[in-house]
């Protein structure tokens, strides 16, 4: 019954498929040794395996949804690929799950696919492979609705590297075990290389027992998912609509939240600025209002509101 499914049902059983696929290109690329780096900017670095796996991304997903506009982080991708790195499946037990009503009759032009194919690239240049996760972010309109977490370097017990998490709100999560982080602590997960006073600002301001400085957006609401923390912080602009957007829909359909440091969700239509200027505050199982204002006031006015 695949063809009959709404479009958003077959984006997200494409995207489990695709973003499977990216990770074995990424794990493919550390194999080889190779990682023929770019420096796109200031601890801002590109790899082979960034810029193969957009392109398996956005080739498998133009081909399948001609009509759906996708914005990667990479840039404009060569779609001509080869037939390997072509993915024509769905995950069809994603595909057996009923459709929330309300995005049952969201038409392909309402919809835009941000796509990060590597997320933590400076951490996957330095080793931290565990650190690294393969973004597909689905929003309807202005809003983050569904997301694909793939975490290539995951070893699952049976020995199997890799592991899917996906988030549709209004249907809720899979691929995960949710658990909530410790009571009596607050243990915050923030960047490990994108850090400055403005941020530092900020994360002083919380009475943490503990800060974890892990790579990439996507790790750290897994651990926020997993109940590995409390918050994520980012107080600062740098991470773009691509590294936000499907962490936001897979924690927001856990019932969290992931905003700007002012509390307030982004839009993610085809036309907003790429930078979140207004960095990040996620947190799930919290009160996420308070955690928005024990950011000191200053750090808020100098991102701006
Ligand atoms: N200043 C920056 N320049 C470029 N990318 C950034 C910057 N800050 C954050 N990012 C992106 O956001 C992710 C999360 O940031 P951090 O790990 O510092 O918390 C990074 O892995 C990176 O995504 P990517 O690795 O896909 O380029
Ligand atoms: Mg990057
Ligand atoms: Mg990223
Ligand atoms: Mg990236």
């Amino acid at each position: 019954m695949a063809s009959t499914a709404p479009v958003i049902m077959r984006i997200m059983a494409s995207s489990i498929q695709t973003a499977k696929r990216a990770g074995g290109i990424i794990r493919d690329v550390l194999k080889q040794g190779d990682l023929g780096i770019v420096d796109k900017g200031k601890n801002d670095p590109q790899t082979e395996a960034d810029r193969s796996a957009q392109r398996c991304i956005i080739a498998s997903l133009t081909k399948k949804f001609p009509g759906v506009k996708i914005i990667g982080e990479e840039g404009g991708s060569d779609l001509n690929v080869c037939d390997d790195w072509l993915v024509e499946d769905l995950d069809e037990e994603f595909l057996q799950k009923s459709c929330p009503a309300e995005w049952r009759d969201a038409k392909p032009e309402d919809f835009v696919i941000w796509v990060d194919p590597l997320d933590g690239t400076a951490e996957y240049t330095q080793g931290y492979v565990e650190h690294v996760t393969v973004l597909i972010g689905i929003a309807v309109k202005d809003a983050a609705v569904g997301g694909i977490i793939h975490q290539p370097f995951y070893q699952q017990p049976d020995g199997e590297l890799g592991r899917t998490i996906w988030g549709l709100k209004g249907l809720g999560t899979g691929g995960f075990t949710h658990s909530l982080a410790p009571p009596g602590e607050f243990i915050i997960t923030t960047t490990r290389s994108h850090s400055n006073a403005l941020h530092q600002q900020a994360l002083n301001a919380f009475p943490a027992t503990k800060i974890l400085k892990v790579g990439g957006a996507g790790f750290k609401v897994l651990q926020l998912l997993e109940g590995k923390a409390h918050a994520y912080l980012f107080a600062t602009p740098g991470c773009k609509k691509w590294d936000t957007c499907a962490p936001e829909a897979v924690l927001e359909a856990q019932g969290g939240f992931l905003t700007d440091i002012n509390g307030k969700n982004y839009s993610y239509n085809a036309d907003v600025e790429h930078v979140n200027r207004q960095g990040v505050l996620a947190s799930v199982g919290e009160n996420h209002s308070e955690l928005v204002y024990k950011i000191p006031r200053k750090v808020r006015e100098a991102v701006g509101v």
